[in-house]
């Protein structure tokens, strides 16, 4: 369960929000608010006001793994491997637990052979895929992704869909500007001007929303 008392953090407004869903996608506007509530969710930021709990804690005391639009930003290590390997190693697991994490999770997400490749010589898309890796690492308990498909091929999408379905993670956080990836979510947060203006499943959402772009091209195709 993740539940929003009172929030006001810059432009956001939030007054009161529970949602007991695994898969949110959070969509709205540019601007809207959508990186500043992940930020605050994932214990990036602290809000001026009011509270956020995930699974009845404070972020700061969830495991959450973070993946941004831009992972240029937020890699660090200039080997792929020891990127993978940061979120076991700041948790100061065992190095063989560690090696076991990196292996078993480059493999799902299809990046083995990118182990022993430098982070500045890999394509915008590998980033992302290394950015995911690195998250899952961590056995995060809450998984928020910003944007992290924004850069991808469709196969790659596709990909990076499969491995934030399968990921234990007992909440995803998903803002995406995919409508189409939106409407597989479990409940859609609909944003603007820092206020959540409509939640719920995707059909409730999207019938709000039919006569905007933001409805998904894929049921405009087919109702
Ligand atoms: N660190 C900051 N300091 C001050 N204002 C900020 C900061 N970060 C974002 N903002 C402002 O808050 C508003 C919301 O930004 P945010 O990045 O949360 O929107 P968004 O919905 O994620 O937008 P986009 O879809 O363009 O990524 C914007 O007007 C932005 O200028």
């Amino acid at each position: 369960m993740i539940r929003i008392a009172d929030l006001r953090h810059r432009l956001l407004d939030i007054p009161g929000l529970a949602v007991d869903a695994r898969h949110i996608a959070v969509i709205g506007p540019n601007g809207s608010g959508k990186t500043t509530l992940l930020s605050v969710c994932s214990g990036i930021e602290e809000p001026e006001a009011g509270s956020v709990l995930l699974l009845d804690r404070p972020p700061s005391a969830v495991k959450v793994g973070w993946v941004g639009e831009f992972p240029d930003r937020t890699l660090l290590f200039s080997r792929v491997y020891d990127e993978i390997a940061s979120t076991p190693r700041f948790r100061h697991r065992p190095c063989p637990e560690t090696d076991r994490a990196v292996r078993a999770v480059a493999e799902v997400v299809g990046i083995r052979h990118l182990l022993g490749k430098k982070v500045a010589a890999l394509s915008g898309g590998e980033k992302a895929l290394v950015a995911l890796a690195a998250a899952c690492a961590g056995d995060p308990e809450v998984l928020v992704l910003d944007e992290a498909d924004s850069h991808l091929d469709g196969v790659t999408a596709e990909r990076v869909q499969r491995v934030v379905r399968e990921s234990a993670a007992a909440h995803v956080l998903w803002c995406t500007q995919s409508m189409d990836v939106a409407a597989t979510a479990d409940c859609v947060l609909f944003m603007e001007n820092g206020r959540v203006r409509h939640h719920g499943t995707p059909e409730e959402v999207f019938s709000a929303l039919e006569e905007t772009c933001f409805y998904p091209t894929l049921w405009r195709v087919s109702r």
